[in-house]
């Protein structure tokens, strides 16, 4: 495929207001990801991250609602795809996964089922074809002993394994493109850093494009070729993930990196230890990584 596999212009979302125009909380968004790229959206809380990946994916929540834009995927515009069409792209050609894998996956179907459940509904096949192929998709994403995890319940999984299980559903179809968002918030962090590399290594393979959406500057270094930077729903700047960090344009992402501790300094010495360590999870690392990694939360 030549050109952007997502191209997205001008997306404007909004709060309806019977008194006025609707409170727009993301303006004119516009940027595109290549295909197999891994795209970085940062910012901090509020910024319109979340709500912009929902509306790609035609799935805001209410009362936001989409007021322009487009988001042209293989010639079709996404915001004006009807619902049918969305449902079928959706967890095919286009999937997500969240912070919280409790709210994609059902409490009350074993984790098998739920995976096979992709390939019947995308792929056609029989049920006693995709139970194989779900237990071949929990041994993709590394569950040990895949066949007895099939039979299990979510709620009998540690948080890190639900997280596998919901990368092995986004990723049973082979998605173009996989919209992450904060997909290793709630996870500590040596068990962020194996799935992150988990995520990078499946869509290497597949050739599947990456939405990561994260506040963790140290993720998006470790992970992104581009990145753009989101403040109060507008984007500010959008680079080459090693420019950006190493030469931020715009006053506020030059604030956030400044904000963050650097290896090396004194209030950091003590986070030598898990820096090291991811970077020996992660040797292909970006060097600029190294400098900006830093434990979820300790982020300005
Ligand atoms: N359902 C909703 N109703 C009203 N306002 C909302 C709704 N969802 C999000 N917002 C508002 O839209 C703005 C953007 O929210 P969004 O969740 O996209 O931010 P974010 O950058 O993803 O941050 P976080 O990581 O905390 O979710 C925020 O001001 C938020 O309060």
């Amino acid at each position: 495929m030549s050109g952007p596999l997502l191209d997205i212009r001008g997306l404007t979302i909004g709060i309806p207001n019977r008194s006025g125009p609707p409170v727009q909380i993301v303006r004119d968004l516009s940027f595109d990801i290549l295909p197999g790229e891994i795209f970085g959206l940062v910012g901090e809380s509020g910024s319109g991250k979340s709500a912009s990946a929902l509306a790609l994916m035609g799935l805001n929540r209410r009362p936001l609602t989409t007021l322009r834009g487009q988001a042209l995927y293989g010639g079709q515009d996404l915001l004006a795809m009807s619902r049918r069409s969305m449902r079928k792209l959706r967890g095919d050609r286009i999937s997500m996964i969240f912070q919280e894998p409790m709210s994609a996956l059902n409490p009350l179907a074993r984790i098998g089922r739920q995976i096979a459940e992709m390939f019947v509904l995308h792929r056609g096949l029989s049920w006693s074809e995709a139970g194989p192929k779900a237990v071949e998709a929990l041994a993709a994403v590394q569950v040990p002993d895949p066949e007895g995890r099939a039979r299990a319940y979510p709620h009998q999984l540690s948080g890190g394994l639900r997280q596998r299980v919901m990368i092995a559903m986004a990723m049973a179809c082979g998605p173009d493109l996989l919209i992450a968002d904060e997909p290793t918030t709630a996870l500590d962090v040596t068990v962020q850093a194996e799935v992150l590399r988990l995520i990078r290594g499946l869509c290497e393979r597949q050739g599947t494009a990456v939405l990561l959406i994260s506040h963790d500057l140290g993720v998006i270094a470790q992970m992104c070729q581009r990145v753009g930077v989101m403040a109060n729903g507008r984007l500010l700047e959008l680079r080459d993930a090693k420019a950006l960090f190493t030469d931020p344009r715009h006053p506020y992402t030059q604030g956030l990196l400044a904000a963050l501790p650097r290896l090396g300094s004194r209030a950091t010495e003590g986070r030598h230890r898990l820096a090291d360590l991811d970077m020996a999870i992660d040797r292909d690392a970006p060097d600029f990584a190294a400098t900006y990694l830093c434990p979820r939360g300790e982020a300005a």
